[in-house]
């Protein structure tokens, strides 16, 4: 169980009910959101887990564990403002109380080859990036924030990435649409203080997907310090850290095995 802070009557647990509120981890069907759902689900912590698309008759493991375990999966499109608007009504259908919002859903686009491109395609794959990063937590948050607020504590973690201290050439619109995520930790740390405490987390890399070649692994390596593939448990411990700790809010921890170093 998540420790509890109660001398602050500002963070004590709220009394309105003896069930923990859930923790809403979006994009939760795999990978990182899903092994933090696990986690959170150990520790005895509710959790709801949105996910994207499932074909009919195809269940996928991720997400049969999590239901194994009575946790709500919720579809959720953050493409377009429809999708989003659609999703926090459906969320509201569910719990009228938030612990913890975690923003992990992402997509992780680069550039299309130049000259490649159909006509609007670079358009509509920033459109999406700014979609999914930006305006799916700004949007969530507005709206939610009053069910973080029926919790004590109570937070909101964006996961962003630690590319944006540098840009990227290769994911552009990627880059920039985490380093606007980065900067919605500072406004909604501002405006939702002290009931909610906002911040980020900001990964290097983590996991690799299962096509990386070696040589693509090699060089992602070489590039942090400490040279390792940590898994998703280093982002975790973050996550953790963030919502035990009273004292923190409006920053962004970096977990990028030193990247910064070399
Ligand atoms: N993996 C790494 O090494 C690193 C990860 N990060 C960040 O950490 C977080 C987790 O990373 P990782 O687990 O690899 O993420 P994934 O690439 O596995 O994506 C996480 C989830 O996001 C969901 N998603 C994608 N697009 C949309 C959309 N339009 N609407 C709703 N959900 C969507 C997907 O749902 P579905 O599967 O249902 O389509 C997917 O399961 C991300 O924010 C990522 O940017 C940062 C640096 C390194
Ligand atoms: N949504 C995602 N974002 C990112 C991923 C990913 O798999 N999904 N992966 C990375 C890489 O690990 C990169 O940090 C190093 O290759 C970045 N973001």
């Amino acid at each position: 169980m998540l420790r509890r802070w109660t001398h602050s009557p500002r963070l004590r647990e709220s009394s309105m009910s003896a069930s923990p509120a859930p923790i809403l981890i979006t994009g939760a069907s795999q990978r990182i959101g899903l092994y933090c759902a696990e986690r959170l689900l150990d520790e005895g912590q509710p959790v709801i887990a949105t996910f994207r698309y499932e074909r009919p008759g195809h269940e996928r493991p991720g997400l049969a564990r999590l239901r194994e375990r009575g946790v709500p999966t919720l579809q959720a499109d953050f493409a377009d403002e429809a999708g989003i608007l659609a999703f926090i009504g459906r969320l509201k259908e569910h719990t009228d109380r938030l612990r913890a919002i975690v923003h992990n859903a992402s997509e992780w686009l680069g550039e299309t080859t130049p000259g490649e491109a159909t006509p609007g395609e670079e358009a509509r794959i920033f459109q999406r990036l700014f979609n999914v990063h930006m305006l799916a937590p700004y949007l969530i948050n507005l709206h939610c924030a009053e069910l973080l607020e029926r919790s004590s504590p109570a937070d909101i973690v964006h996961i962003g990435d630690d590319v944006t201290r540098k840009g990227s050439a290769r994911h552009i619109a990627y880059s920039a649409s985490k380093a606007g995520l980065d900067n919605l930790t500072l406004s909604f740390a501002a405006r939702l203080a002290p009931r909610v405490k906002v911040n980020g987390i900001a990964p290097a890399l983590i996991l690799f997907k299962p096509e990386d070649d070696a040589e693509y692994r090699a060089r992602t390596l070489a590039k942090s310090a400490l040279g390792i593939e940590p898994g998703a448990e280093a982002v975790y411990l973050g996550l953790r850290y963030l919502l035990d700790n009273p004292y923190v809010t409006g920053t962004t921890l970096t977990v990028n095995g030193g990247r910064h170093l070399k």
